[in-house]
C-alpha cells in the first residue's frame, strides 16, 4: 500500500472530516456541531493519510494553553480527530500519524501533548499517561439533603438564555482556569463549545438551560444544564443533567448545587464530568446515594521533558535525578536532575546516579499532580533507586486541587 501523509488543505476539510466520522462508525448528523469543529480546526496542524484520492487516516491538533501546578498556562498540543477508516485499520497508520505529530509538536517548541481517548488502551504506547480523572455521579435528590454554608441565602438565582449568559459564564470560567491544573484557557471561538446543544444529542432532554448565581448584582456562579422529565404512575421522575458549572466562592457554589438538587419534577441529578475532589461531596447527607464513578480524562505526554518539568512548580522542595525512558521520543531518554520548589524549577541533563527510574508515560500521569509517583511505584511503574527519593518527589509533584479537564475536544 502506497500512501501519502500530508498536511490538510482547507478545501479538503469536508472529505477529511467525513472520513473521521466513518472511522467513528458515523457520528450523529449535526450541522451545528460540524460547523463548530470546522471553524475550530487548525488545518495547518491537521494531517491526513491519503490512499490515492481517499483520505484513510486523520489527526489534528489544537493550540491550547493548559494550566499546570503553580498556575502557569503552558502551550500544549491538543491532539484530536484521530481516525483510521475500517478498510485500512491495523496497518500502522495511527502509529505513523503519531510519529509525524509528535515530531511536529517538538519542532514547534510545545513541551506537552494532551488528548482525551476514545479508548484508554490506545495511547500509552506513544508515551501518554492518564493525568486527570473525571467524576461521574447520579445523585438521588429525593433522599440526599444538602447542607449549605452561611451566606448561601444571600445569593440570588436568575434563569437566562445560555447565549445571553455566555459572557458572564466565560468570565467566571476565566478566573477558575489557573486555580486548578488541567484546565484549558479559552481560545477565540471556543466560547461556543459550552453552548453546543444539537437536538440529536439531547436524548429526550430539554434544550440547554442556564442559571446565574448573583450577589449584589455580580455573577458568582453559573450552571448549564438540561432537564428530562419522565412520568411514572406514581408521579414525576425526572432528571437534571449538569453540563457545566463554575463558582467563585463557597456560597455561590452551594447556591448553584442547591438549585440543581431542588428542581421540581426531578429526583436525580446526573453529573458527567466534575473534578474528583468536587466540594459538593462534603455537602451531601448521604454520599452512598450519589453513585460515584471515576474515569480517565486527560492523557498527558511530555514532548520535551526538560521544558515541561520547568514549566510547573512543586509543592515541596525537590532535588532528584530522574532516569527517563522514552522509546518513541528518544530525545527525552536519559537522566535529568530536577531541582525545584513552590517558586520554580530547573531541569537539566546530568551524569549523576539516578534517584528514580520511570518511563515518560508515568511522568505524564504524575505531571499535573493527579496520580502520585508513590502510587505508580506501588504498581511497579516507578522504581526508587535512592531511598527516600520517592517520598520526596511524590510530595513535590502533588497538587492542592485535583487536576481536571472541564470539557472534551
Ligand atoms: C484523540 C482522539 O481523537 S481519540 C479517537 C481515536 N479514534 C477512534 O477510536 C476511532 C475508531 N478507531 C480508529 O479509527 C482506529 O482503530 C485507531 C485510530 C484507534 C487505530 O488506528 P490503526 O491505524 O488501526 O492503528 P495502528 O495500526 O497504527 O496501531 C498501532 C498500535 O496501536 C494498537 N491499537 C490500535 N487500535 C487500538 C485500540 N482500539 N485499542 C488498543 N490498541 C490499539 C495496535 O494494535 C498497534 O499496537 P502495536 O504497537 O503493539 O503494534
Amino acid at each position: 500500500m502506497t500512501t501519502d501523509l500530508r498536511v490538510l488543505r482547507p478545501a479538503e476539510w469536508d472529505h477529511w472530516y467525513g472520513q473521521l466520522e466513518t472511522a467513528f462508525g458515523g457520528l450523529p448528523d449535526s450541522p451545528q456541531e460540524r460547523a463548530l469543529w470546522q471553524a475550530l480546526t487548525e488545518c495547518e496542524r491537521s494531517i491526513g493519510i491519503w490512499d490515492g484520492s481517499v483520505c484513510v487516516g486523520t489527526a489534528g491538533a489544537f493550540s491550547f494553553l493548559l494550566s499546570v501546578p503553580g498556575g502557569a498556562l503552558v502551550p500544549a498540543a491538543g491532539v484530536t480527530m484521530v481516525g483510521v477508516v475500517p478498510t485500512h485499520r491495523r496497518r500502522g497508520i495511527l502509529a505513523s500519524m503519531m510519529r509525524r505529530q509528535l515530531d511536529d509538536v517538538f519542532a514547534r517548541g510545545e513541551s506537552l501533548a494532551v488528548l482525551t481517548a476514545s479508548e484508554p488502551a490506545i495511547y500509552g504506547r506513544f508515551g501518554y499517561g492518564v493525568a486527570t480523572r473525571k467524576l461521574r455521579a447520579e445523585i438521588d435528590t429525593d433522599r440526599v439533603r444538602l447542607s449549605v454554608p452561611d451566606g448561601t441565602d444571600d445569593v440570588a438565582l436568575r434563569l437566562v438564555a445560555p447565549a445571553d449568559a455566555s459572557a458572564a459564564c466565560e468570565a467566571v470560567y476565566a478566573r477558575l482556569v489557573s486555580e486548578r491544573p488541567g484546565m484549558l484557557a479559552r481560545r477565540p471561538g471556543w466560547e461556543a463549545l459550552p453552548l453546543l446543544d444539537p437536538p440529536g444529542s439531547r436524548d429526550g432532554a430539554s434544550r440547554l438551560q442556564c442559571v446565574l448565581a448573583e450577589r449584589d448584582g455580580e455573577v458568582v456562579g453559573f450552571a448549564l444544564y438540561s432537564t428530562k422529565v419522565e412520568w411514572e404512575p406514581a408521579g414525576p421522575k425526572g432528571a437534571v443533567r449538569l453540563r457545566h458549572m463554575g463558582a467563585l466562592d463557597p456560597a455561590g457554589y452551594a447556591a448553584v448545587w442547591r438549585f440543581l438538587c431542588g428542581i421540581d419534577l426531578t429526583s436525580t441529578l446526573q453529573v458527567h464530568n466534575r473534578p474528583v475532589d468536587d466540594p459538593w461531596q462534603h455537602l451531601v447527607s448521604d454520599i452512598r446515594r450519589c453513585d460515584l464513578r471515576e474515569l480517565d480524562a486527560l492523557h498527558v505526554r511530555l514532548v520535551d521533558v526538560r521544558a515541561a518539568l520547568e514549566a510547573r512548580t512543586y509543592q515541596a522542595p525537590v532535588d532528584v535525578v530522574l532516569d527517563v525512558e522514552d522509546a518513541f521520543c528518544p530525545w527525552n531518554t536519559g537522566r535529568w536532575r530536577l531541582s525545584g520548589d513552590a517558586k520554580g524549577a530547573v531541569c537539566s541533563r546530568t551524569d549523576d546516579a539516578a534517584d528514580l527510574a520511570l518511563s515518560v508515560r508515568e511522568l505524564g500521569a504524575a505531571y499535573l499532580g493527579g496520580s502520585s509517583l508513590a502510587s505508580l511505584a506501588g504498581a511497579g511503574l516507578v522504581r526508587e533507586v535512592r531511598r527516600g527519593a520517592l517520598a520526596e518527589a511524590s510530595l513535590a509533584f502533588g497538587s492542592t486541587l485535583a487536576p481536571w479537564l472541564p470539557h472534551g475536544f
